[in-house]
């Protein structure tokens, strides 16, 4: 399996304080890979120097062959933040149209990422007016327009339904089985169980990397909650003896 992201000693600091200390990881294509840690743990961090919107102290990203944030990544990239990035005073299909019509793409493409998401009911509604949950899904379709190689998301299923969430990771699953290299952060442990491989994060250090089964397997327990507790504890006992 190709890996579609490769970083390598990534040092970030924001606002004089250093918040990534040298992480180094490979996400593989084809894979739902979960970005997992607490709050301020560095998750948006690390997303954004992978898309090449943060300026990084030291290390390197390199994104499907490309330094993070090149040219040529443009069209390969879709990027869905934790604000919905859409504009409210346009329908959610004028909105999907216009960033079809950036990459050189129809109506027809338009609708299909509005079907993926199950906003073809609400299609022609404002965004304004649609509930905050409508409107992730509404950001999530114009990131699908074009079938980018590989999609960032940053917590996409925060305010979903669970029956809305179970239909967003099945299309998660379908779009890697395609050979898409997903990227999701989390902070809720239920979704980890999803993820094909995880990266655990704490205090801009990686304490984990690998599948569920082998975290779960590593810690001594099938619940990944509690995996993620011990690792934190053996870490905190390697870094203090
Ligand atoms: N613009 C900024 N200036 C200074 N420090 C920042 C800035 N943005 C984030 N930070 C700090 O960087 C650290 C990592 O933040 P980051 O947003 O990457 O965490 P996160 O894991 O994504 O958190 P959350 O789950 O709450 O979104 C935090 O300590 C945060 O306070």
């Amino acid at each position: 399996m190709d890996d579609a992201i490769e970083v390598r000693d990534l040092v970030v600091e924001r606002g004089r304080r250093t918040v990534l200390h040298g992480i180094s990881c490979d996400i593989p294509a084809g894979r739902v890979t979960g970005l997992l840690g607490p709050s301020g743990s560095g998750k948006t961090t690390l997303i954004r120097a992978i898309v090449g919107v943060q300026i990084v102290r030291s290390g390197t990203v390199t994104v499907l062959g490309h330094p993070a944030g090149s040219a040529p990544l443009r069209r390969e990239l879709g990027y869905v933040t934790q604000a919905p990035s859409v504009y409210a005073d346009l329908s959610v299909r004028e909105n999907a149209r216009y960033f079809a019509a950036l990459r050189g793409l129809g109506a027809a493409e338009a609708d299909r990422a509005i079907a993926d998401v199950g906003l073809a009911a609400a299609k022609s509604q404002l965004v304004g007016n649609l509930s905050g949950g409508q409107r992730s899904r509404a950001s999530l379709a114009c990131a699908l327009i074009g079938e980018p190689r590989l999609l960032v998301l940053d917590e996409p299923t925060v305010g979903q339904d669970p029956v809305l969430r179970a239909e967003l990771w099945a299309r998660f699953h379908e779009l890697a089985a395609g050979g898409t290299a997903l990227l999701v952060s989390s902070h809720v442990m239920d979704e980890a169980g999803r993820c094909d491989r995880l990266l655990l994060i704490r205090e801009g250090r990686l304490i984990g990397d690998d599948t569920p089964a082998a975290i779960r397997a590593s810690a001594g327990t099938d619940d990944l909650e509690e995996a993620f507790l011990r690792l934190i504890r053996d870490n905190e006992q390697a870094v203090a003896a």
